[in-house]
């Protein structure tokens, strides 16, 4: 599949951590409320990443009615949130909290509705704070991808970066911080 993104030369390989999920379980992030990944989220796409081998994940997620751009197929920006979503978990292989600093997504055919799209993703290296990682789509044949994405993705210190958005935080009662 055709793409444009580059990874940089000084890209160094990342390890494992001891402690990371194992192989064929989910892996746990950060609140149910996520629009991605959250079960209490009130809209949200409700992905479950599961950990592979190595620096890998997977996941899938079927497309619903109310995920449709074009006439009989799914928004676009939908399937890049949903990639972000698994892209975005796999640095918790590392045990490392990250956000999204960068994000390309190739569409190579279009994902009907009522299908179930099938992610695979992997860790590619890092360079200082810096994780890149690769996901694939398909739709049952991996031979035949759907989609693909890079993502970059940054280290942070959790406290630190939501530290002034905290009170704006919404609950599963449906009241923020303080409401
Ligand atoms: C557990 C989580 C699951 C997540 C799944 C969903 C993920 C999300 O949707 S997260 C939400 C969307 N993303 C965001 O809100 C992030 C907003 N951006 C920010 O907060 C900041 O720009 C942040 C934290 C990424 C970087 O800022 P800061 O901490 O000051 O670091 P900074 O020094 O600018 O950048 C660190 C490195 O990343 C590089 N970098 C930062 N942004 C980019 C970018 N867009 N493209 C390329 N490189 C970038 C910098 O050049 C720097 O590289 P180097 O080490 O070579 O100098």
């Amino acid at each position: 599949m055709k793409t444009s993104f580059v990874l940089p030369a000084d890209i160094e390989p990342l390890s494992r951590d001891p402690k990371a999920t194992s192989p064929g379980r989910r892996i746990n992030l950060h609140h149910s409320m996520c629009f991605g990944c959250g079960a209490d989220a009130p809209v949200g796409l409700r992905i479950d990443v599961i950990a592979g081998e190595g620096l890998t994940v997977s996941a899938s997620m079927k497309v619903e009615d109310w995920m449709q751009g074009g006439p009989g197929v799914i928004h676009g920006g939908l399937l890049s949130t949903a990639f972000d979503e698994v892209m975005g978990t796999s640095p918790l292989l590392l045990r490392m909290p990250v956000v999204t600093g960068h994000l390309e997504i190739d569409y190579a055919k279009p994902i009907p509705l009522g299908s179930t799209v099938q992610f695979t993703g992997e860790i590619l290296g890092g360079v200082r704070r810096k994780v890149y990682t690769r996901a694939v789509a398909h739709l049952g044949d991996p031979q035949e991808p759907v989609a693909a994405a890079h993502g970059l993705f940054i280290a942070i210190d959790l406290e630190k970066h939501f530290a002034g958005y905290r009170d704006r935080a919404v609950h599963p009662s449906g009241h923020q911080n303080g409401a």
